[in-house]
């Protein structure tokens, strides 16, 4: 398994469907679990299946994280390791409670139910009878009903990691809302078959955030990486400097857009749908700055640059590169879409992306110039704020020929 670009003809591909965890949110909780509204989930699994349905269609194998975790899950150990990893990465962390919830999750929930419990929450109610003494904790259960929160973001696995060549980035969630997220992928990751031959870039955590939807691969060794609300500079020093020092590097490109819940990742404006064209958001174009990271005598050095397309033509390692724009021309239109991901498609080959239908401008801007383009419904799946790309998290790819 490996991923040296972003449009190479997609193989296989990790997803998770939206489950219970969406009928766990309430409206007190969204913007702390980072949604705007609730979906409607015998909708949004439909819609989800249909996703997964036009890409099995395309021959791509489909894996499933909580399908993934349920293997794992058979087995005592390994079931204990990923209820630990989970309670470390949560607010229990270091709450009495944490041990009650520990043993009600080993010794209570059936091993196959494990994973999507984990995903759903965890309610203090289905802790009780493991402690011994009403506390605190539980008189406030109606107010505060959690002691392992929904997970409802977890359908966007593009935001767990990304392979870079033959290994996986795993994110640093910037929110503690996301990061048991992003602990199941390294779980999976030391165990399960399916990761076989594939190793963590690192198995430290990295210092602060960074999120797979600013990360890009536009060629075997040249990476595109989002300076947004999730991915800090420290972080990109971090990945430059260990990725340059591995040889698996040449050169990164850093795109800086403003730190907002509309632009949460680089991938909700921009995208790369074909050999050498991207789609981008045009309300963003005059605010992003450009930074060339290069490695110098074991050093990373960053400098400004300018001018996008010449950047990333030189990434590339083309002439020119291609900027189709999104929104048909329309400012308005171009917002309205952008907020229902239209930029966010997912390339399973050169010059063919699925995208949501919604998007029509957007979309009829991608056929003119000849993208093959597969429409998918998600009335119900954009209401996390998130379209193909995010929902996706590329495993495998074939090399550009
Ligand atoms: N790569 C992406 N654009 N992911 C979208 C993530 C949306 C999710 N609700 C969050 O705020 O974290």
């Amino acid at each position: 398994m490996k991923v040296e670009s972003e449009v190479g003809r997609l193989q296989a591909v990790l997803l998770h469907r939206p489950g219970p965890e969406l009928e766990n949110l309430v409206p007190r909780d969204l913007e702390r679990l980072l949604f705007e509204e609730i979906p409607w989930l015998p909708q949004a699994r439909r819609e989800h299946a249909g996703f997964a349905r036009q890409l099995e269609a395309l021959g791509v194998h489909v894996y499933y994280v909580e399908d993934l975790l349920r293997d794992l899950a058979r087995d005592p150990e390994l079931r204990e390791e990923m209820v630990e990893s989970q309670l470390e990465a949560s607010r229990l962390r270091r709450d009495p409670a944490r041990a009650a919830v520990r043993r009600c999750l080993l010794e209570e929930v059936p091993p196959e139910e494990l994973p999507d419990r984990l995903i759903a929450g965890i309610t203090k109610e289905a802790v009780r009878r493991w402690k011994q003494t009403p506390s605190l904790s539980d008189l406030t259960a109606p107010l505060n009903p959690f002691y392992l929160d929904p997970l409802p973001s977890m359908y966007f696995t593009r935001d767990h990691g990304a392979m870079i060549g033959p290994n996986l980035l795993v994110s640093q969630m910037t929110h503690r809302a996301r990061r048991r997220e992003t602990a199941f992928l390294r779980t999976l990751l030391r165990h399960h078959p399916l990761f076989q031959g594939v190793k963590a870039w690192w198995e430290e955590p990295l210092p602060t955030g960074i999120e797979g939807g600013d990360i890009l691969a536009v060629a075997p060794s040249a990476l595109v990486l989002g300076l947004s609300e999730r991915t800090s500079e420290a972080a990109i020093e971090v990945v430059a400097e260990r990725l340059f020092a591995a040889g698996a590097l040449r050169e990164i490109l850093v795109l800086q857009i403003p730190s907002r819940r509309a632009f949460m990742h680089l991938d909700t404006v921009f995208t790369m749908v074909d050999r050498e064209r991207f789609l981008i958001y045009p309300g963003i174009e005059e605010r992003l700055r450009l930074f060339r990271l290069a490695f110098d005598d074991g050093r990373v050095r960053a400098e400004e640059t300018t001018d996008l397309a010449r950047s990333l033509a030189r990434l590339v390692g083309v002439d020119r590169v291609e900027l189709l724009r999104s929104g048909g021309d329309d400012p308005i239109t171009a917002a309205r879409e952008q907020w229902a991901d239209s930029t966010n498609v997912l390339a399973v080959a050169p010059g063919q992306v699925i995208a949501y239908d919604r998007n029509e401008a957007t979309n009829r801007t991608l056929q003119r110039a000849g993208i093959e383009v597969l429409e998918i419904e998600g009335s119900e799946l954009v209401r996390g704020r998130g379209g193909p790309r995010c929902m996706s998290l590329p495993l495998d790819r074939l090399p550009l020929g």
